[in-house]
Parts: C-alpha cells; sequence; structure tokens
C-alpha cells in the first residue's frame, strides 16, 4: 500500500491583511505526480512554502510523512526548485557541475567535505534529466529550460523522495514543454519520484501527471487527471475567475 507523504489538513493562511488559502484538505501519496493548477495570485507558491515549513498555517495542519511539520526534520526528503530559478546572465561564473554539486550541501551541511563519489553523483543527476553532456558548461551560457532541468538535478542529488516544482515549464517553450513532461514522468516512474509541480496555466498539463489539483483560494478539485479532463470549461472558467484554454 502506498504511504501518504503529504497531508494538508484544514489549513488556512494568511498574510497581514489578505486571506490567502481557506480550509485547504489535500493528501499527497508516495508516487503521485500532481499538478497544482490555479490563476495568479491564487495562492499556489504560499502553499508550496507552507509544505516547506517556510510558513506557518494559520489553523490547521501539515503533515509531513505521518510527522508535524513543526517537527519535521528529514528536509533532504523533499527537493525544490523555485520559481525563476533559471534567471542566469550569460557572464555567471558557475559551471553546470558546480550547481549541481552545490545540492550535496543539503545532506552534508555547508563547510563539511564532499563525499567520495560526488563526482559520480553529478553524473547520474545530470543522467536523470538528460544533461550529461553539458557538465563543464557555464550554467548562464544554457537556454531556460536546460537551466531548469540543471536545478531539478541539483534537487536530485540529495535524492529526494519527493520533487516539488515551482512553475517549471516557464520560459520552456512550446515543443520542448512535452519532452520536459517526458523527462518528470520518467524520474516519477522509474526513480519512484513523487512529483508535485505548480502552474498557472492549464494549457500546458501533459497526460504525463497522474494528478490534478484546481487551487483558488480552497481546493476546488483534487483527483486523477482523466477525471480533471472531463470538467467543463465553464466549471474552470469559474474557478478561474476568467476565460482559460483547456487543449487536449
Ligand atoms: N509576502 C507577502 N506578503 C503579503 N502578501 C503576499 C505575500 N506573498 C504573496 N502575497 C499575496 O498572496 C496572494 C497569493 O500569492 P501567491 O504567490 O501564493 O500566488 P500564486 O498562485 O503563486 O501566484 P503566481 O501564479 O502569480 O505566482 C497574492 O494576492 C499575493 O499578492
Amino acid at each position: 500500500m502506498s504511504q501518504t507523504f503529504i497531508d494538508i489538513k484544514n489549513v488556512s493562511f494568511q498574510y497581514e491583511y489578505t486571506q490567502v488559502l481557506k480550509n485547504i484538505s489535500l493528501k499527497v501519496e508516495e508516487g503521485d505526480f500532481l499538478a497544482i493548477l490555479g490563476p495568479n495570485g491564487s495562492g499556489k507558491s504560499t502553499l508550496l512554502k507552507l509544505l516547506l515549513g517556510l510558513l506557518k498555517p494559520m489553523s490547521g495542519e501539515v503533515q509531513l510523512f505521518g510527522q508535524s511539520n513543526e517537527t519535521f526534520r528529514n528536509r533532504e526528503w523533499i527537493g525544490y526548485v523555485s520559481q525563476k530559478s533559471n534567471a542566469f546572465n550569460s557572464g555567471f561564473p558557475a559551471t553546470v557541475e558546480e550547481v549541481v554539486k552545490s545540492g550535496l550541501t543539503k545532506k552534508v551541511g555547508l563547510f563539511k567535505k564532499m563525499p567520495k563519489d560526488a563526482n559520480v553523483k553529478v553524473e547520474e543527476a545530470l543522467t536523470s534529466v538528460g544533461m550529461e553532456h553539458f557538465r563543464s558548461r557555464n550554467i548562464g551560457q544554457l537556454s531556460g529550460g536546460q537551466q531548469q532541468r540543471v536545478f531539478i538535478a541539483r534537487a536530485l542529488i540529495s535524492d529526494p523522495k519527493i520533487l516539488i516544482l515551482d512553475e517549471p515549464t516557464v520560459g520552456i517553450d512550446h515543443e520542448n514543454v512535452q519532452s520536459f513532461y517526458d523527462m518528470l514522468a520518467k524520474l516519477n516512474e522509474e526513480q519512484n519520484k513523487t512529483i508535485i509541480l505548480v502552474t498557472h496555466d492549464v494549457d500546458t498539463v501533459s497526460n504525463r501527471i497522474s494528478h490534478v489539483a484546481c487551487l483558488n483560494q480552497t481546493i476546488h478539485f483534487h483527483g486523477f487527471k482523466k477525471e480533471f479532463d472531463t470538467i467543463s470549461q465553464t466549471q474552470l472558467d469559474n474557478w478561474y475567475g476568467h476565460s482559460v484554454r483547456k487543449i487536449h
């Protein structure tokens, strides 16, 4: 039986004056490949920050691997790639290898020595995202989509159980979005990574995803991708507050 990795129980959150999330309940099981969809400002990044323990709910509780987020210590089990991580200018002085290796500091600590097999781990992580031939390249000389893959490799190097990606397809052109999802699906299927990705773009939700959650202050829908496909355009427009395109 699969294990519940994330259990969000009736969580509400507000910044000083703005109520952002109301009574959110959501479970993520081991092996899920979940897309969280919602318009700009619907609370997606805030929800991720609550999951990562960067914010605390006003009410309700977030449990990670059966433990309260407050006391959860195995942070290396969760790999996170933030929004706009792929925004280096061409002169940025770091190679792909250096960027990926820096992901190990989460596991070994900032001032500890790198493990002997660090180079092998870099190779494995880069191969997982199809970037093994770019190891010596300067990070700033890669395209947005290639940089995004490198940051996923950086998150993968500490062998997380969950990979959380905030709007990873922003800046990737349409032809490459599908191969990007294929790469994520491979991580999900072959390496059993549970994946949560956030996007405000209904268009980019690929069939490779197993589950979809629609968020706009509350969770309007959470279920299998094939159930999501049966939701009417009008219903989606209502949740979004404006017209959205759903492309099959
Ligand atoms: N630090 C903050 N202080 C006050 N309000 C904030 C803060 N961060 C976000 N907000 C507000 O909370 C709401 C939700 O923001 P959030 O970034 O979670 O939305 P989002 O769904 O990720 O949006 P986007 O798709 O544009 O990235 C917005 O109205 C935003 O202006």
